[in-house]
């Protein structure tokens, strides 16, 4: 057996050197998640496709086109709202398979997941897989499978021999694009799809358009048909788990913590003071809440999505903290123990969202920087989609604070799996809930 070739990083000098100062590529791991044999924005080692690619998709993540976006999001929050009031007034209304609990609990594991699907679904695909409502569409669950197999196959290549890979969720997205074209100026409608579909057409007017060789198309990322379905999958891969684990995470703290949770309300009640009763937060009104953001962002410390660190290949021989680490290594970004280090963080294990506000925080002179917390990543293989993950978990975080009273339920499993993301191995997280009849400011 050839010797491991690769090499954890924590240290904060060495991790910025190999995701922005270096700027090394992603890893052969990442090939394991090429859907189609097609280069992806996430998937792809090349560095000229992935910069093409990348200033075709960005825009499509920048806060103007996300504005776009945001009814969809409210839209999706209601159904959530009224699915949850339906299972406190009857417990047994939950969906037709799933575990009855007691009056007033609610997995929240689960519904974060399901409403996450629901709303890339809209926004990706321009339809709702309507999880939240009764968790019964087959292609949430079937890529889930299929992309947790891919990556155990990516680590035991023999496994391919056993069990084939299942991609018939990619069925899913061509019918969806092929559908969206066919409907042409009638099915015209605000989300990444026509993003996709409009970049594809701007391309071809001005010229970039495909060659009609399919792979050198590919290599140069040219916006092909096969490009704008494989893409809007990409969405669909990247941006479900990966917020519903950061959104269950952080209202996992919140619960355990009930006087962060009571902090964090009062402070959305006064944001959103102006509203009619059981209205949704406008983004505008919450987007620059420090005590919000601050509770995200050190649940996001504390449980990254990516806890197993960020492959990247070394691509020539170099010394990294005074170790030589020769070319081919592939070098794993340690995000989690960076945020872990009490060096940056006094206190790392600790819950603690004032230490992310210079007036609050109980370690004066810490200061935290871009160098230490990473949780979408540096450089250019950032997330692309981290404004429009933070104005999901924004929205999704205060509707549901401003709606409901939320309390611990003690004795519950709360360990992580890893395949692509991190997720609870349980895939459970049960909170007890209260529909909030006044807003605290009438009380
Ligand atoms: C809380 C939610 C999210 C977290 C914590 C997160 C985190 C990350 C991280 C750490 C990476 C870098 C991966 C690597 O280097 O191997 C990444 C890349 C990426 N993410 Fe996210 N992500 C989130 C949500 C989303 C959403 C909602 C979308 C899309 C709708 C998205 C799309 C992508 C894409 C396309 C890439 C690859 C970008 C590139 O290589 O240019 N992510 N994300």
């Amino acid at each position: 057996m050839p010797a491991p070739n690769i090499v954890s990083v924590a240290d904060k000098d060495a991790i910025r050197e190999i995701l922005v100062t270096a700027d090394y590529s992603k890893s052969e791991i990442h090939e394991g998640l090429e859907l189609v044999k097609q280069h992806s924005l996430f998937s792809s080692r090349n560095k000229d496709f992935h910069k093409n690619r990348r200033r075709l998709v960005a825009p499509a993540f920048g806060l103007q086109y996300l504005r776009t976006l945001e009814p969809i999001m409210h839209n999706c929050a209601k159904v959530l709202i009224q699915k949850l009031d339906q299972i406190l007034s009857d417990p047994k209304s939950v969906t037709r398979g799933a575990k009855v609990l007691p009056q007033g609990h609610i997995n929240i594991c689960s519904f974060m997941n399901r409403l996450s699907f629901d709303i890339i679904g809209e926004t990706a695909f321009g339809q709702s897989f309507e999880m939240v409502k009764d968790d019964s569409h087959p292609v949430p669950k079937q890529m889930a499978k299929s992309l947790k197999r891919s990556m155990q196959q990516t680590f035991n290549p023999w496994m391919r021999w056993l069990i084939p890979l299942d991609y018939s969720f990619i069925q899913f997205g061509r019918e969806r694009v092929h559908h969206r074209k066919e409907a042409g100026e009638n099915g015209r409608r605000a989300d990444l799809l026509q993003f996709l579909i409009d970049a594809q057409a701007r391309e071809r007017a001005n010229g970039n358009g495909e060659t009609g060789d399919d792979y050198a198309d590919m290599i140069a990322g040219k916006l092909t048909d096969q490009a704008v379905e494989v893409e809007a999958l990409v969405f669909l891969i990247a941006g479900s788990e990966t917020s519903s684990t950061a959104m269950t995470n952080t209202l996992m703290y919140l619960v355990e913590n009930p006087s962060t949770l009571k902090k964090l309300r009062n402070e959305l009640d006064q944001a959103t003071a102006s509203n009619p009763q059981g209205a949704s937060p406008l983004y505008d009104q919450i987007r620059h809440l420090p005590y919000l953001t601050a509770c995200i962002n050190e649940s996001m410390r504390l449980r990254p999505v990516a806890a197993s660190g960020l492959p990247r290949e070394v691509d020539n021989d170099t010394v990294m903290g005074g170790y030589h680490i020769p070319q081919g290594t592939i070098v794993l970004a340690q995000i989690a123990q960076l945020h872990w280090s009490e060096e940056y963080f006094p206190e790392p294990r600790k819950f603690i969202p004032e230490r992310w506000l210079l007036e609050e925080t109980p370690f004066p002179g810490v200061g935290i920087d871009d160098f230490t917390f990473y949780p979408f990543s540096a450089g250019t293989r950032n997330c692309v989609g981290k404004n429009f993950a933070m104005m999901e978990m924004r929205l999704i975080l205060a509707t549901l604070i401003l709606n409901y009273e939320m309390e611990h339920v003690p004795g519950q499993r709360t360990d992580y799996v890893q395949y692509i993301t991190t997720a609870l191995a349980t895939e459970s997280y049960v909170i007890k809930m209260q529909k909030r009849e006044q807003r605290a400011d009438l009380i």
